[in-house]
C-alpha cells in the first residue's frame, strides 16, 4: 500500500519546469521532465547516480541551455522570468535564484566575513553609481555598505559562524564551509535557493546543523529551497516535497511519505524491475529475521 500524497499542481509555484530535455551528443540526459516547486517550501530532487539531477540544476541556473523545455521563475510580486533564455548572471541578479555547488567553491583566501560581503558586490556597485567618486561620496553607498555588513552579520549568526568571522574561509572545517556557502548565497537575497548535495561529506552533527539552518531559512525568510540530496535522512526530515528522477525521467512526485513508499522509487534505488520489488523486500525481511534483526514489519509494503 502506498501512503502519503502524490503532487498534482502547486497553488503558488515559484518554479515551473515544463517538458525539459537535455541532450549531450547521443545521450538524452533529461527526457521530457516536468515538475513544480511551491513557494516557501523545501523541494528535494533525488534519484540514483547519473539520473540527471545536476543537469536539471545546471539548466535552471543557466550553466546549460536546455535542448528543449521551459523553466519559469515566478517572483513574489508576480513577475515571471523564463530562465532558459537568461544568461547565468542575470538568473542570480534579476530572477533572484542563487545556487551552491557539489564541490565547495568559496574564496578560501578571504575571511569568512569577506566571503559574505563579496556576495553583495552587485548591490554595492549599484549604490556607488558605478563611479570611484561614488564609492567615497555617495550617502547611498555608505548606507548600502552598512546594510551589507548588517546582512553579513545576520547570516554569520544564522550559520553559527560569528566566532570564525575573521578566519580564512579555507581554514574552516568542512561542515562550516558548507554552511558558509549557503550563508553567502543567502546574502544575494534570493527568492529561490538551489543547493547541490549540501549534506555530502558531513558528519551527523554537521548534518543536524545543516538541517537547522535550512529550516530557519525557510521559516524566517520565506525563501523557497530546491535541493539535490543523496542523504535520505536529510531529505525525509526537512523536505515538504520530493521529486524522483531515474534515467532523466520523473518516476515519482509527492510528499516524503508518498515517495518513500512508492514501489517505483524502491525499485530504482534497488536497481530492480518494478514487479520484482515485493519479492526483493520479502527476501530482505526474511534475511533480517534469520539473523535476528526483525524489521517490525506488518507485512505491508514499506
Ligand atoms: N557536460 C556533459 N557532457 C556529457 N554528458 C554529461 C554532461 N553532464 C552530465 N552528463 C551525463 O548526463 C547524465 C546525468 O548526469 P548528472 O550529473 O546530471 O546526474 P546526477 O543525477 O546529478 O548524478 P550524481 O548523483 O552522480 O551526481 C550522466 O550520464 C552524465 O554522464
Amino acid at each position: 500500500m502506498v501512503t502519503g500524497t502524490a503532487t498534482t499542481m502547486s497553488k503558488d509555484p515559484i518554479l515551473k519546469v515544463e517538458h525539459l530535455s537535455m541532450r549531450f551528443g547521443g545521450l538524452m540526459a533529461i527526457n521530457d521532465f516536468s515538475f513544480e516547486a511551491t513557494r516557501g517550501e523545501i523541494t528535494a530532487l533525488i534519484g540514483p547516480n547519473g539520473a540527471g539531477k545536476t543537469t536539471v540544476f545546471n539548466c535552471i541556473t543557466g550553466f546549460y541551455k536546455p535542448t528543449m523545455g521551459m523553466i519559469t521563475m515566478r517572483q513574489k510580486g508576480g513577475k515571471e522570468f523564463l530562465l532558459e533564455r537568461l544568461p547565468d548572471f542575470e538568473i542570480t541578479k534579476r530572477a533572484k535564484v542563487a545556487r551552491t555547488f557539489q564541490n565547495i567553491r568559496l574564496f578560501s583566501g578571504l575571511t569568512v566575513l569577506e566571503n559574505l560581503l563579496v556576495a553583495q558586490h552587485n548591490a554595492l556597485m549599484r549604490a556607488s553609481g558605478y563611479t570611484i567618486l561614488g564609492l567615497f561620496g555617495f550617502p547611498a553607498y555608505k548606507k548600502a555598505s552598512l546594510a551589507s555588513i548588517e546582512l553579513a552579520k545576520y547570516w554569520l549568526d544564522k550559520a553559527s559562524l560569528t566566532d570564525r568571522a575573521d578566519d580564512p574561509a579555507g581554514d574552516l572545517p568542512y561542515g562550516a564551509q558548507r554552511r558558509l556557502e549557503i550563508a553567502r548565497a543567502m546574502c544575494t537575497q534570493p527568492e529561490l535557493l538551489c543547493l547541490d548535495e549540501p549534506a555530502a561529506g558531513l558528519n551527523p552533527r554537521e548534518s543536524l546543523a545543516l538541517n537547522t539552518l535550512l529550516r530557519d531559512i525557510r521559516t524566517d525568510t520565506g525563501t523557497s529551497i530546491l535541493l539535490i540530496e543523496h542523504d535520505m535522512s536529510v531529505v525525509m526530515e526537512i523536505s515538504d516535497h520530493v521529486v524522483v528522477l531515474e534515467y532523466g525521467q520523473k518516476i515519482s512526485d509527492g510528499n516524503p511519505q508518498f515517495v518513500q513508499n512508492d514501489p517505483k522509487v524502491i525499485a530504482a534505488y534497488l536497481g530492480v524491475e518494478d514487479d520484482e520489488v515485493d519479492e526483493v523486500i520479502a527476501e530482505v525481511e526474511q534475511v533480517a529475521a534469520t539473523v535476528g534483526h526483525g524489521t517490525g514489519s506488518t507485512g505491508e509494503r514499506p
